[in-house]
């Protein structure tokens, strides 16, 4: 492959252009309004993972994910009714459902159907680029959505999470590095994720978090994503002070995943 090939991130963005002009086409922004208006109020996303805080406990992002590019199927009997129903019994905060279809074989049928299982705020797990993409994430049932610095131009991505908290959800914006950083730090959503993933070479390393941490003013929840798999791996964050989790791998490939967290993290 030349050192010129598109990374995958830019690879899903692309894809994720074509699809906002695909949906488009059969289902129009005014319908998807409609169906947003119709959705019960959000769960609060934000107020779950601060009351397990509170309480001295972790808040776990518990992710219902089938596939990733870096690693490929991770769970072939994928069923998000009995994985979302297991992650409330193990103790999540809060669930992430990928939606993305082409790299993670994801679905917004997954989203609604683990919503409608249990009664946990849900984030829509994708690569939102398009202000259709968050009145769709509300007309689905999403309570939060997911904005990645790395895949945004800075005013897009005020603008998108303007639009969402005007639909009532919570956003987590998430970055990988300082210069990253220091865009988030410029939206007023509280919720802030450090991705150990870097998207563009899949390389994964938990140093990402404790070297952004002393970067972010206290009034933030952070959030450490990817690649934690062990006790190990939770208690090092706890102990510089990172009480926040979005898992996924580690929990989907156990036979159980609400015990795996319940393991894992209590
Ligand atoms: O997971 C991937 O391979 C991936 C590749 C390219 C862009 C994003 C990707 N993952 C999204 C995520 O951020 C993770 O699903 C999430 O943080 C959970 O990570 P893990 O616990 O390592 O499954």
């Amino acid at each position: 492959m030349s050192s010129c090939a598109p990374t995958v991130l830019r690879r899903i963005l692309n894809r994720k252009a074509e699809e906002v002009a695909e949906r488009s086409r059969s289902v129009s922004i005014a319908d998807l309004e409609t169906m947003a208006r119709e959705q019960s109020a959000p769960r609060g996303f934000h107020a779950s993972m601060q009351a397990r805080i509170a309480k001295g406990d972790p808040a776990v992002i518990a992710e219902v994910k089938k596939a990733s590019p870096s690693k490929g199927l991770l769970r072939a009997d994928f069923d998000p009714v009995a994985i979302a129903q297991s992650y409330e019994k193990g103790g999540a905060a809060c669930l992430s459902v990928l939606t993305d279809r082409d790299f993670f074989q994801g679905h917004e049928d997954y989203l609604k159907a683990a919503r409608g299982a249990c009664s946990l705020p849900v984030i829509r797990k994708d690569f939102l680029m398009d202000p259709y993409h968050i009145t769709e994430a509300r007309a689905i049932g999403a309570d939060c959505v997911l904005l990645i610095v790395a895949a945004l131009e800075f005013s897009l991505m005020r603008d998108l999470h303007d639009q969402a908290r005007d639909l009532g959800m919570d956003v987590l914006v998430e970055v990988h590095d300082e210069v990253e950083l220091e865009q988030a730090l410029q939206l007023s959503t509280p919720l802030l994720g450090i991705n150990n993933r870097n998207l563009h070479t899949f390389e994964v390393s938990l140093d990402n978090t404790y070297r952004l941490l002393a970067e972010i003013p206290a009034d933030k929840l952070v959030i450490t994503e990817s690649g934690i798999h062990s006790r190990e791996d939770v208690v090092a964050m706890r102990e510089h002070d990172v009480h926040a989790f979005l898992v996924g791998e580690a929990f989907m490939r156990a036979t159980e995943p609400g015990e795996q967290l319940r393991s894992l993290f209590f």
